[in-house]
């Protein structure tokens, strides 16, 4: 993976920034940052992983399912629909993400307790959307004589909580969501690893990316990808931009801005600070948001991951007609996208707007792992650059408690 980023600093803001990356670094060192206890995601993937993969593959070979029921919202899903859509797999549906009858409707109208299989995840245990759903498919399953502890997996907090003493009172076989990961920072865990080894990732190249990842942070703490991500934003926040862009030129990673729009987003938003996390897929959004992106008020700046082979060698097809491609017959529809990501980068930094670039040889399961550990680590040390605790959303109650009074 090559990292680019547009923007020079002076000399005094590049100071500033090392300074901050210094006290930041020393804060994790002594274990004084603020929710150190979160923190369990920046050793994992290692020998724990390793087992955690281990445990999570033995009992998805165990279950003669034909598809898989995801329930869960936030950080209990949107790692695992990211790393399912990018890598195209199939077979798992997500549900228990809304408050929405009509998308659950369908959910339920095409989920058959006899052929499928239901992992409910949640780290609370009581989140509404999820428990919500999972009443419905348990309605469904029980109506249908089910065995429980044979077509229902849940994944959740290891000692307690409303759905860990409901699986463990119902025999539901439990896998745990680690204490010291926050629900954001849980891909790698068997929140992620579950649904992702039902679809048949491959885990083992997943992991190694992550662990690269891993082992670039602890080499050089001072210089690896996540930092330099990092340094880059808080000199481009520092300058006054308040938002940043996320795009990717590939429909099949849309999720996985969403998956870093929520890492991003619970991480800095609060005290009044942050950098609002923008996603967008190009070029389909250049038609709809790239007149915005060129002319728009300049106080933000763009972050993209591009992966140089799509895995398609489609060539423009020759063709008698008058339609703007005769001169680009033969040509690779992969080349036809890298002019459009060169191009559009190019426009916008001569529009001043200043980009950040992940350029990956392919997005595989090794990269999708790298990806996830060098955004994780670079969302933590951003966050902290702001002086706002990481790990912590406390601002998320707000809505639930009003909505809750309304019940
Ligand atoms: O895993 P759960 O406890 O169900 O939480 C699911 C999600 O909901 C919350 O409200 C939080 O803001 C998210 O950080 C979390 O990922």
């Amino acid at each position: 993976m090559d990292f680019r980023s547009s923007h020079t600093f002076d000399e005094c803001k590049r100071n500033e920034g090392k300074k901050s990356l210094d006290l930041v670094l020393d804060g994790l060192k002594k274990g004084s940052a603020p929710g150190m206890e979160w923190t369990g995601w920046i050793d994992y993937p290692d020998e724990k992983m390793a087992e955690d993969i281990r445990e999570v593959t033995a009992h998805i070979e165990t279950i003669e399912a034909r598809d898989l029921y995801v329930l869960g919202i936030g950080g209990s899903y949107l790692g695992a629909y990211a790393a399912i859509c990018a890598l195209e797999k199939e077979g798992v549906h997500f549900y228990g993400n809304s408050f929405s009858a009509r998308d659950l409707e369908r959910g339920l109208r095409a989920y058959d307790p006899k052929k499928d299989h239901v992992v409910v995840i949640s780290k609370s245990g009581s989140t509404r959307e999820t428990a919500m759903a999972f009443r419905f498919f348990l309605e469904k399953a029980e109506a249908a004589g089910a065995d429980l502890s044979k077509s229902v997996t849940a994944i959740t907090d290891g000692k307690k909580g409303k759905l860990h003493d409901f699986a463990e009172a119902k025999k539901i076989r439990r896998f745990v969501v680690p204490e010291d990961m926050g629900g954001r920072y849980s891909v790698l865990s068997p929140v992620g690893l579950f649904p992702m080894a039902f679809a048949g990732v491959d885990l083992e190249a997943l992991m190694k990316g992550a662990r690269d990842a891993k082992d670039a942070v602890a080499r050089d703490p001072k210089n690896n990808r996540a930092v330099d991500y990092a340094l880059a934003r808080h000199g481009l926040r520092s300058e006054g931009k308040v938002a940043e862009i996320f795009a990717t030129y590939e429909p099949r990673l849309a999720p996985l801005g969403r998956w870093w729009q929520q890492l991003f987003g619970e991480s800095e938003g609060k005290e009044g600070k942050g950098i609002l996390p923008l996603t967008l897929t190009y070029s389909t959004d250049l038609h709809a948001m790239g007149q915005w992106v060129q002319e728009g008020p300049r106080n933000f700046f763009e972050t993209v991951l591009y992966a140089e082979r799509s895995g398609s060698d489609l060539k423009i097809p020759a063709m008698a007609m008058d339609d703007g491609l005769d001169s680009i017959e033969g040509v690779a529809v992969d080349d036809v996208n890298r002019a459009a990501f060169e191009g559009t980068r190019a426009a916008h930094e001569a529009g001043n707007v200043p980009t950040i670039s992940f350029v990956y040889d392919a997005f595989d399961a090794y990269a999708l792992g790298e990806f996830f550990y060098t955004m994780e680590y670079a969302c933590a040390i951003s966050a902290y650059f702001q002086g706002v605790n990481p790990f912590d959303q406390p601002g998320v109650e707000a809505y639930k408690k009003a909505m809750k009074e309304r019940l």
